[in-house]
């Protein structure tokens, strides 16, 4: 089976966009990572957004879930769960040992630096490569047991942290499991079209940390993306996430919501729900005087599974390919890879 770690092998990053700048010590925003205005244009401001104009807040046990996940999967590509088994304990747990690796010196964290064809470690995000101007924005990606770098950052202290990031990634995968499940019901899909996906489905754990930044209108944490695989299952307890809201053509901040987590679509459900769910196009912002942190967990499917509309769609709108291939795709073409793959209507 091949992994995620072997298909991003062929799409290395340049050591120039994995390093982060030691951020602690700029007093400025360096024109590295200043972005022009359009591009940031929407401040975040606590008293700028009405709960309502932003992303359904669901609770997983009510009696209509189905259709409420599934509205907000047309709509939005993203809403926020709440009622979703996993305990504040843990999400504050796991949120306090990210901030604990963050903290370090950036001469310790360079220690577990990411390779240039490798998935884990610390380093700036994947998608740095792909703009013009650097972000405001560090992360630590881990597949399965830190172990191996955690023993680096800390030698005689880790164990902590690898039993809360694995027990953190084993709840976050049964519960993406869940959605998934809830999802292929309202698409009326049969749990055996995903049956591959499900026995060897992979995740990774994706730590943010967006630390207080002096000028924070110039700048921008994570520009605006889709995510690329199923779903998402983010924790934020700071503000800074927005979703674009296609309808009004604006960004909409989704405030956080003690105790909920924010999924958000990825590229394949779009692909496999025959564009019936859409990927939901969102943003972080960064902000003066909060180091903010957030957790993204990705649910993944095998990197040789196949991606292509369920079979229940008569009229597929994309064509079938090797999830790899996609990924090349996605990696030369970014948010039009999704047109790429589009079947045109004549045919
Ligand atoms: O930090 C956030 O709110 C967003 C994180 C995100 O979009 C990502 O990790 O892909
Ligand atoms: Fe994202």
């Amino acid at each position: 089976m091949a992994t995620l770690s072997d298909a991003y092998k062929v799409i290395p990053m340049t050591l120039k966009h994995i390093i982060p700048p030691d951020f602690e010590s700029l007093k400025r925003v360096p024109d590295s990572h200043v972005w022009p205005q359009t591009d940031v244009d929407l401040p975040l401001q606590d008293d700028d957004e009405k709960p309502e104009r932003s992303i359904p807040v669901i609770d997983l046990m009510a009696p209509n879930a189905v259709e409420l996940i599934g509205h907000a999967c047309e709509d939005w590509g993203a809403f926020q769960l709440t009622n979703h088994g996993i305990s504040t304990n843990l999400i504050d747990e796991v949120e306090s040992q990210a901030r604990r690796l963050f903290v370090l010196p950036t001469i310790e964290k360079l220690k577990v630096l990411r390779s240039t064809d490798g998935m884990t470690g610390y380093g700036a995000s994947r998608m740095a490569q792909s703009f013009p101007k650097l972000l405001w924005h560090e992360g630590f990606t881990i597949m399965g047991s830190p172990l191996h770098h955690a023993q680096q950052l800390w030698p005689h202290d880790h164990q902590v942290f690898c039993d809360l990031m694995e027990n953190y990634q084993k709840k976050m995968k049964e519960l993406a499991h869940q959605l998934l499940l809830v999802m292929l019901k309202w698409l009326q899909v049969s749990e055996e079209d995903l049956k591959w996906t499900f026995s060897m489905a992979q995740g990774s754990l994706q730590l943010n940390s967006y630390p207080a930044c002096p000028n924070p209108k110039s700048t921008i944490g994570l520009a605006p993306h889709t995510d690329t695989m199923l779903v998402t299952i983010l924790h934020q307890s700071d503000p800074g996430l927005q979703i674009f809201n296609g309808k009004s053509r604006s960004w909409v901040t989704v405030l956080p919501v003690a105790g909920a987590l924010v999924v958000n679509l990825g590229n394949l459900l779009q692909i496999f729900s025959n564009g019936k769910f859409q990927s939901a196009m969102h943003r972080a912002l960064v902000n003066q005087y909060r180091h903010r942190i957030s957790m993204a967990y990705f649910y993944v499917p095998p990197a040789d599974s196949m991606v292509g509309p369920f079979a229940r769609f008569e009229r597929p709108v994309y064509r079938t390919l090797v999830l790899k291939e996609y990924l090349q795709i996605r990696h030369e073409h970014r948010e039009d890879s999704l047109s790429v793959i589009r079947i045109d209507d004549e045919d």
